[in-house]
């Protein structure tokens, strides 16, 4: 190739010569003729078509996205072909340092049996300008030049094209290195260093794999995550937004947390921890939305204490409509005084409204430990499009843990902790701390004993607690009064972790 290209150059500069030299004794008039007699031949004997991409185009000092997606992409290739290599220390990605084809150097890419060529090139700059100054000349302008035959240009430029720039964002999103943002308060919002949110590096390990759950049930899930993640014609064919929302509920320490973590890691998205209470109003809540990238989960942790939006907000509107009777001017005091004002219908705008839309791909997460208490209108199905509940640990979730804490695939005491685990309720971030080991020499075996022991002692209180409260339930059965207690329900108060 290198010794067609050194053939057609001398080829090209001999008829570029001769038609500079005969161009002059030409009269004007014929001038133009001669000229595009002159390109007719060029383009018969050259049957190439070339295409440059320059790194900055335009008026605005930015950085193509075309050259970037392209230098990412041949830097897969280069890295392995040219002889020549630029090494650059990248922001942001995962393997910093990344090798790149150095100037002028050449590399070959094949595209559906078709053959083209890359190379990166520099546009000279006039450096007999600067011979006499104090600065030195400044670099020229690089560019990605890419040839290939005329008959293919429809392939090329249609197609191809498009897969370079296509693959080399995938490439550039798979090795960037994701980040975990939360909100700024708005009042940080304007100024020299304005933004809404901060961020991170997101380096949480959980992945689906250490995560104690249901084999059946994480299965469902990853699936789920699977076909929305491959879905983009499937959202566009049925109109509907790319996005998909999550509900995980369950009591504290079941693992909401570590699932989103696991989530963001299997999907290779950034996360968003929206702190709805540093929010001020529903504009703020939409300006932040907008402002997020796409491929991001977007999360609002225990969605129940962030916001009125419980079941207590019937509760505190009838409240605050008769207080309000009484003092009208209170009702302003308290609005006034409130640091969020995001509503519900805010919330559900910010869901499925229509500027939810922009972006795409986005998974929008609420957590919560009541379920029961949430709004209807904003777990309705359609709305939140998947709930999942994250219990208790039950055996198969203790096998994971047993794995990831002790690499563990069974014991013989495996069969008692079955048992116990099937008659009490302890979250898995319980069996977690007892079963991870406390000193470097600490015997697997004690780990496991010390389990069965936490757990005998959880049962035996869990009898005496019931049979201390038949004992009391027959001598007088409590009204309904007597049984809320600060407006909780037992059933309540015993989730809370409190001991009657
Ligand atoms: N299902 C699980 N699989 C693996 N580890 C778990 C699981 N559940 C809890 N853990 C462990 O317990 C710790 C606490 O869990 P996590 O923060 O995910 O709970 P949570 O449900 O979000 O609790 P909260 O409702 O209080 O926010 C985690 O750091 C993790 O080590
Ligand atoms: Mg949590």
């Amino acid at each position: 190739m290198g010794e067609l290209w050194t053939q057609m150059g001398s080829l090209m500069a001999t008829i570029m010569f001769v038609y500079a030299m005969v161009e002059r004794f030409f009269p004007a008039a014929l001038r133009d003729t001669l000229q595009i007699h002159t390109q007719k031949l060029v383009n018969l004997l050259y049957p190439y078509v070339q295409i440059s991409f320059p790194e900055f185009s335009g008026e605005r000092l930015k950085r193509s996205e075309a050259y970037t997606a392209i230098q990412t992409y041949l830097s897969q290739n280069s890295s392995q072909l040219a002889k020549r290599l630029k090494a650059e220390v990248v922001k942001d990605s995962q393997n910093p340092l990344v090798l790149s084809m150095d100037d002028d150097e050449e590399v070959t890419d094949e595209f559906q049996g078709v053959k083209l060529w890359w190379a990166a090139s520099k546009t000279a700059t006039n450096a007999h300008a600067y011979s006499f100054s104090y600065y030195s000349p400044p670099d020229g302008k690089r560019y990605f030049k890419l040839t290939f035959h005329k008959k293919h240009r429809d392939l090329i430029t249609v197609s191809y094209i498009k897969h370079v720039l296509e693959e080399g964002k995938e490439i550039a999103l798979r090795n960037r290195q994701r980040k975990l943002y939360t909100n700024n308060p708005s009042s940080g919002w304007y100024g020299y260093k304005q933004s809404k949110w901060s961020h991170i590096i997101f380096e949480h390990p959980a992945t689906f794999e250490t995560l104690a759950m249901e084999h059946r049930k994480k299965e469902e899930i990853i699936n789920d995550l699977l076909k929305f993640r491959n879905g983009k014609d499937y959202y566009a064919k049925i109109g509907k937004a790319w996005k998909r929302g999550y509900l995980l509920y369950g009591p504290p320490g079941t693992g909401k947390s570590t699932m989103i973590a696991a989530m963001a890691n299997f999907m290779n998205y950034d996360v968003y921890d929206l702190e709805l209470t540093a929010v001020k109003d529903n504009t703020e809540l939409r300006k932040l939305l907008i402002e997020t990238s796409s491929k991001a989960i977007i999360v609002v942790e225990d969605i129940d204490c962030s916001l009125d939006l419980t079941g207590q907000r019937n509760m505190r509107k009838e409240r605050g409509e008769e207080e309000e009777l009484k003092d009208p001017s209170k009702k302003d005091e308290e609005e006034s005084n409130k640091s969020s004002k995001v509503t519900l219908s805010g919330l559900l705008n910010f869901i499925d409204g229509i500027w939810s839309a922009c972006g795409g791909e986005r998974i929008i997460i609420f957590t919560t430990n009541f379920v029961d208490k949430l709004d209807p209108a904003l777990i309705r199905t359609g709305r939140m499009d998947k709930h999942i509940e994250l219990s208790y640990c039950r055996f198969e979730a203790f096998k994971v843990l047993a794995k990831n804490y002790l690499d563990l695939d069974s014991h013989h005491l495996f069969t008692r902790i079955a048992n116990l685990l099937d008659v009490t309720n302890v979250t898995p971030a319980d069996v977690a701390e007892i079963l991870m080991p406390k000193c470097v020499n600490e015997h697997i075996q004690t780990c496991l004993l010390n389990l069965i022991q936490a757990l005998e002692k959880k049962v035996a209180e869990e009898e005496e607690e019931e049979s201390g409260l038949n004992g009391e339930k027959d001598k007088e059965e409590p009204t309904q009064q007597e049984k809320k207690i600060n407006g909780h329900t037992v059933e309540d108060v015993k989730g809370n972790g409190f001991i009657l």
